[in-house]
């Protein structure tokens, strides 16, 4: 056993495949510590079906974590590196991943992660994916960093635990507490700042102006350009992530993917006591169009994320809402 599930009730089909994705975890994180000295897992690896580039390391997770579950009682499995839905038995589960993601991060030893998704299985392969993330059973990421930690939700809080290396195995830590409900903290791609549409435009130019704006406070502002980063830094003390669609072309619903990106880290950060949209409507309502779609989505601290909607409405007045006015 990789991973210490005592006292949980998971059933045995979630557990064996939690057992499954961890071990996988706990290898990936063994190859990552050795990186460059076999070989590359940076180097270039072709295109996905959502037209990404692909890294050794993308393909690489992707096939261990399909050869891991091929047996178990994953029904189907969906992949942000995969074309297509992949059928395996006839278990009752259907797993959605992101086998690496931050993959801009490999090379520069940044930590990087993989994101699941675990829903019952429906009655075809696209029922079982394309359905709100409020029916997920389980969600939540391994971090391959200075520590590798596996965050958890199975509908009942959030769960932590951290990889062993002595041992390989994932040690259960006490429970997440609920997020800071106050906090200073944003991250967003500031480079793109000339793309967002006009409320994201007006929030993050509220926070920059800082003491001397209309918020009179100062802020911070963080971006590793690895969402199980910037989701472990803001689920451990608060803050906010906001990756909206812009003008730019193929970014009109932002870059991040629904099914193996938002919606999982979405019933995390909720479990959490936080709060996740796609700007304005929560992303666990909505369902996605199709296996790849992506969603503008803005996830952290419950009050922050509700200001953010309130400048959809009126980005004057939105600044100048009390933060005890949001904290409903
Ligand atoms: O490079 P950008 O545009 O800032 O985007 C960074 C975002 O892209 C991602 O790397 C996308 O994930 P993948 O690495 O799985 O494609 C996120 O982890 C991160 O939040
Ligand atoms: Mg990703
Ligand atoms: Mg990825």
């Amino acid at each position: 056993m990789s991973l210490d599930l005592a006292g949980l009730s998971l059933g045995p089909e979630l557990t064996d495949v939690m057992q499954r994705l961890t071990q996988v975890g706990a290898e990936l994180q063994r190859l990552i510590a050795r990186n460059g000295i076999d070989g590359d897992l940076g180097a270039s690896a072709g295109t996905n079906a959502g037209g990404d580039g692909q890294k050794a390391l993308d393909v690489l997770a992707d096939e261990a974590f399909m050869a891991a579950l091929r047996d178990s009682a994953v029904a189907y499995y969906a992949s942000e590196e995969q074309d297509d839905i992949l059928t395996y038995g006839d278990g009752s589960l259907a797993l959605a991943i992101d086998p690496l993601d931050g993959s801009s991060n490999i090379d520069v030893n940044v930590s990087i992660g993989t994101i699941f998704s675990i829903y019952p299985k429906a009655e075809t392969a696209e029922a079982s994916f394309l359905r709100p993330g409020s029916e997920q059973l389980a969600a939540g990421y391994m971090i391959f960093g200075p520590q590798c930690s596996l965050i958890a939700t199975f509908g009942q809080g959030v769960l932590q635990w951290v990889l062993d290396p002595n041992t390989g195995r994932f040690e259960r830590l006490a429970d997440l507490p609920p997020m800071a409900p106050e906090t200073s903290e944003f991250a967003i791609n500031a480079s793109n700042k000339r793309h967002w549409p006009a409320p994201i435009q007006a929030f993050i130019d509220h926070l920059i102006a800082g003491a001397d704006g209309p918020r009179g406070r100062n802020f911070n502002m963080r971006w590793i350009a690895s969402l199980v980063a910037e989701t472990h830094r803001i689920l451990k003390r608060g803050g906010v992530f906001l990756y909206p669609g812009d003008s730019r072309r193929g970014y009109e619903r932002g870059r991040l993917r629904h099914l193996y990106e938002c919606a999982p880290i979405a019933f995390v950060v909720t479990q959490a006591g936080g709060a996740a949209t796609d700007g304005y409507h929560p992303i666990l309502d909505a369902i996605p169009d199709s296996l790849h779609a992506r969603t503008p989505f803005v996830f952290g601290t419950a009050p922050k994320v509700r200001r953010i909607a309130r400048y959809h409405d009126h980005p004057e007045e939105a600044a100048l809402i009390p933060d005890e006015e949001l904290h409903r």
